[in-house]
């Protein structure tokens, strides 16, 4: 057993996992993490990095088109080679070299293979070549697992070779046809991509574009697709597919139409990564998700802690958030409740309080990169409404402030602060233009700051920028 006993056992080294870790070993305690494939995660090689780089040439390319005097300066199209090659560079080449010398240096223990718990302080972690080693955990074992793609059960469409999220993150090529099943936040963003590197784009969006986002949000997206050559289809999805010997995919849609592409890809939602995890050597169910209290331990239905209270489960698997930013986060609580019980030192797990990640509830900030970029944080309208809090809603076209006529010739964009009237502070706040990403976050201090709208008053955005919108948006209120 020597070498093997940790204070603390992380399962997956995602962004999550490689956070819990991290922060452990900086409270003091001794942290061993198990990844079965690439230390960073989905991502880092298949998710966030790699589908920013295939969106992010093409939206700079746009915004100089934009700009009379930057215009004339353009003088070819976007080349794929290049972003591919970009993209290529920011998934590390699919090697995991640059995340283990991290961990190495951070005193983070590294067991390759799949883990599977075996009690409620053991992992027992198989190598690629059958090896097994039983790691024991003193405090707590954290399960960062994360989440996969999800299939649904539309027939021929397994046989049919679909890509995931994964193959088109990964893409060697922009296919010259692609279908894209789902409306979501990965089928916008890769509708964008794949139109701007070339490929004849069908999206099959049978609940809408980002259904869950501001109405606006959908329809300008949509509108922009549209505009871009993708074949938007709303209210519909793939009923049968197939691909023949040429490799070409059929598709017969559930309203009767045929479409043909050289790739489908499906992207629906996620399922947690729990099937092969020994979830049941805990009472628990393989496969499900798992739910947890505000510090993040695992708990039962009926709220009660699992194994002694020891085991935990942050990001992706627990499905409170399914965003990076936000499961670390949620590793930073985990992370230091963990060292503060190890410790006998008090825990913080009321509203807001060091150990609990309140956040995660009402105040999640969120950026879709499609073209309107799509920024948001908190509630919208209709969910505050649902919540049952008394709002107003204050819209404000975004293209009417000055910063955005000098931003870009045409500047399109809109903006909605949502008001709880009872507290007069904002619940949900959502912008959608060129560049807006690097707004949000104001808005999110503003959630999360309950700031009173008396005192955002004073809080003055500078001439001549978008930020103005803030002050348009108080003016629209009134005082
Ligand atoms: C296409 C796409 C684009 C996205 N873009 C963004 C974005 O721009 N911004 C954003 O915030 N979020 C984005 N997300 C979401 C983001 O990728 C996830 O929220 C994030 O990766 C979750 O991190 P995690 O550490 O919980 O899980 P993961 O990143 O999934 O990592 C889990 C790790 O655990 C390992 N593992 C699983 N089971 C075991 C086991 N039994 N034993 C050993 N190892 C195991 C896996 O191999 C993996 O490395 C995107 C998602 C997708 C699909
Ligand atoms: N920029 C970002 O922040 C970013 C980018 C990509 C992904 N993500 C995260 O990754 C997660 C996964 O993204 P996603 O797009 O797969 O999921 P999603 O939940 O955003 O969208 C899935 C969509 O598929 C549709 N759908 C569900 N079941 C279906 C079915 N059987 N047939 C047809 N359509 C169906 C739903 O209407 C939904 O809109 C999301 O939670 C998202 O937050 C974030």
């Amino acid at each position: 057993m020597n070498g093997t006993i940790y204070d603390v056992v992380v399962i997956g080294a995602g962004p999550v996992g490689e956070n819990v870790a991290d922060r452990v070993v900086r409270g003091g305690l001794s942290a061993a993490i198990v990844e079965r494939e690439l230390v960073g995660g989905e991502c880092s090689y298949w998710a966030c990095m790699p589908t920013k780089a295939l969106l992010r040439s093409a939206a700079a390319l746009r915004a100089a088109r934009q700009v009379p005097g930057a215009r004339e300066a353009v003088t070819g199209d976007l080349d794929v080679a290049a972003v591919l090659g970009r993209r290529d560079s920011f998934a590390s080449h699919w090697k995991d070299d640059g995340q283990v010398a991290w961990l190495d240096s951070s005193g983070i223990a590294l067991h390759r293979g799949q883990g599977r718990i075996v009690s409620a302080n053991e992992v027992e972690v198989t190598g690629d070549d059958g090896t097994r080693v039983t790691l024991t955990a003193r405090h707590a074992v954290v399960i960062a697992t994360g989440s996969s793609a999800l299939l649904p059960d539309i027939p021929g469409l397994r046989d049919a070779a679909p890509w995931t999220s994964r193959e088109a993150a990964a893409a060697s090529a922009a296919p010259r046809r692609l279908a894209i099943i789902g409306g979501g936040v990965v089928a916008s963003e890769m509708a964008t991509a794949f139109a701007a590197l070339g490929s004849s784009v069908t999206l099959l969006a049978r609940d809408g574009v980002l259904p869950q986002a501001e109405p606006f949000a959908g329809e300008r997206v949509t509108e922009s697709l549209r505009e871009s050559g993708v074949s938007v289809r709303l209210g519909t999805t793939a009923a049968s597919a197939h691909r023949d010997h040429s490799g070409t995919v059929h598709i017969t849609t559930t309203d009767g139409d045929r479409i043909e592409a050289d790739e489908v890809l499906v992207v629906i939602g996620r399922t947690p990564n729990t099937h092969d995890l020994g979830l049941d050597a805990l009472g628990l169910t393989p496969g499900t998700w798992l739910t947890v209290d505000d510090t993040l331990r695992v708990v039962a239905e009926d709220g009660t802690p699992i194994g002694d209270g020891r085991l935990y489960a942050a990001g992706d698997v627990n499905r409170r958030v399914l965003l990076t930013h936000q499961g670390k986060y949620q590793a930073r609580a985990v992370g230091d409740v963990i060292v503060a019980r190890a410790k006998d030192e008090p825990v913080e797990d009321g509203r807001w309080g060091r150990h609990a990640a309140t956040a995660d509830e009402r105040a999640v900030p969120q950026v879709i990169f499609t073209d309107p970029e799509i920024a948001s944080v908190g509630l919208t309208a209709s969910a505050a409404e649902a919540a049952g809090i008394r709002t107003r809603v204050i819209d404000y076209d975004l293209a009417a402030v000055a910063g955005a006529a000098l931003h870009a010739d045409g500047y399109q964009g809109h903006a909605r602060m949502v008001v709880d009237e009872d507290r007069k502070v904002i619940v949900g706040f959502t912008l959608a233009g060129p560049d807006v990403a690097e707004l949000l976050h104001a808005a999110t201090i503003a959630v999360v700051g309950e700031v009173p709208l008396d005192r955002l008053w004073h809080a003055v955005p500078p001439y001549p920028t978008v930020s103005e919108v803030w002050l348009r948006l108080l003016e629209t209120y009134g005082r």
